[in-house]
């Protein structure tokens, strides 16, 4: 059997005398987007840091393509392209120049140089900016030429700390189709704070919460998890809890005031619907049905316990 495109092995790491993350272990199999959520500090940037073998691990290993990054870091680094949280960007440098530099740093042999550069250009549309100083590009152009140096070797693995922080929104818009486009035929593992962000882009979602991985599995399997339970309920006319509890998937009722109920239900989403039925058959007189929906907060303090 092949061994996994990424693969990270009981990774740790300790900051002086604290640890930053703690037996962190993950597997990647195929192309596609992998979201690394958390809240700030809560590890993300020192796993892709380790992964990209910019930091030395204090435990644990990487694999890349089964190559370890502590026993052969410049081979398993090859096929890794890494845009850091802060991008490396020369300000005085042109566009051209600076990738130039970077295929350089790449092992990119001279005679695939050009057209290696011309491809990244293309594919993160900054072409018509090759002579502009980095210096006079925007974010949002700054942040592709970030993406460019990350993808000019061709890496079969993209790692991307939080490519989308500081963009006003019609820039978040462009990375993020970049950032889909990149990923069609190779694995992007990109880091974010924003669970909607991840939700949007992400096949793969690993969510990491002081230094330790709290859940990890597929996009869909994670919307399941968050699935809301409850919702709020306005009615003129509000009903006895007994009454509630007869619309199939009701579990509770909590009475909020005497027009408003907070009604918790189990299984399907369709809830809603047979609220409304019952409430225009039996006169409540229902004025708002809302799904409470989890906060990040709420789901890692539900994961975390
Ligand atoms: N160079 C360092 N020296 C000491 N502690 C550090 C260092 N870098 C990070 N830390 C600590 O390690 C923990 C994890 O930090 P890390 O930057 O990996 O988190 P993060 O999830 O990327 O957060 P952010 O989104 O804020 O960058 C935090 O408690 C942070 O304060």
């Amino acid at each position: 059997m092949a061994a996994p495109i990424v693969q990270l092995k009981n990774l740790s790491h300790k900051y002086s005398s604290s640890w930053a993350i703690r037996d962190i272990n993950m597997e990647v199999n195929q192309a596609g987007i992998v979201g690394l959520l958390g809240s700030n500090g809560a590890g993300k940037s020192t796993t892709m840091n380790i992964l990209c073998g910019a930091l030395n691990q204090t435990e644990g290993d990487v694999f890349i393509n089964g190559i370890s990054m502590r026993e052969s870091p410049e081979e398993a680094k090859r096929d890794i392209g890494f845009l850091p949280q802060n991008p490396p960007l020369y300000m005085d440098l042109t566009v051209d120049e600076y990738l130039d530099y970077c295929a350089t740093l790449r092992w990119i042999p001279s005679f695939n140089m050009k057209a290696f550069i011309k491809e990244a250009k293309e594919r993160c549309g900054i072409d018509h900016y090759s002579k502009r100083l980095i210096r006079n590009l925007s974010g949002g152009y700054r942040q592709r030429v970030g993406i460019a140096q990350a993808i000019v070797h061709k890496p079969k693995v993209v790692v991307l700390d939080e490519p989308t922080n500081g963009l006003d929104p019609n820039q978040i818009i462009e990375v993020r189709s970049l950032i889909k486009e990149i990923a069609r035929e190779r694995v992007v593992i990109f880091s974010s704070h924003i669970l909607s962000e991840v939700q949007i882009l992400c096949r793969d979602i690993v969510m990491i919460e002081s230094g330790k991985i709290v859940f990890a599995d597929t996009m869909d399997a994670f919307n399941n998890y968050v699935e809301p339970h409850s919702m709020l309920v306005k009615m003129e006319n509000p009903p006895a809890e007994a009454d509630l509890l007869q619309v199939q998937g009701v579990t509770r009722v909590e009475y909020l005031t005497d027009r408003q109920l907070r009604i918790y239900f189990s299984g399907d989403q369709e809830i809603a619907e047979r609220m409304i039925t019952a409430g225009v058959e039996k006169g409540w007189r229902m004025r708002e049905i809302t799904l409470d929906k989890s906060s990040l907060d709420e789901i890692f303090k539900q994961l975390s316990s």
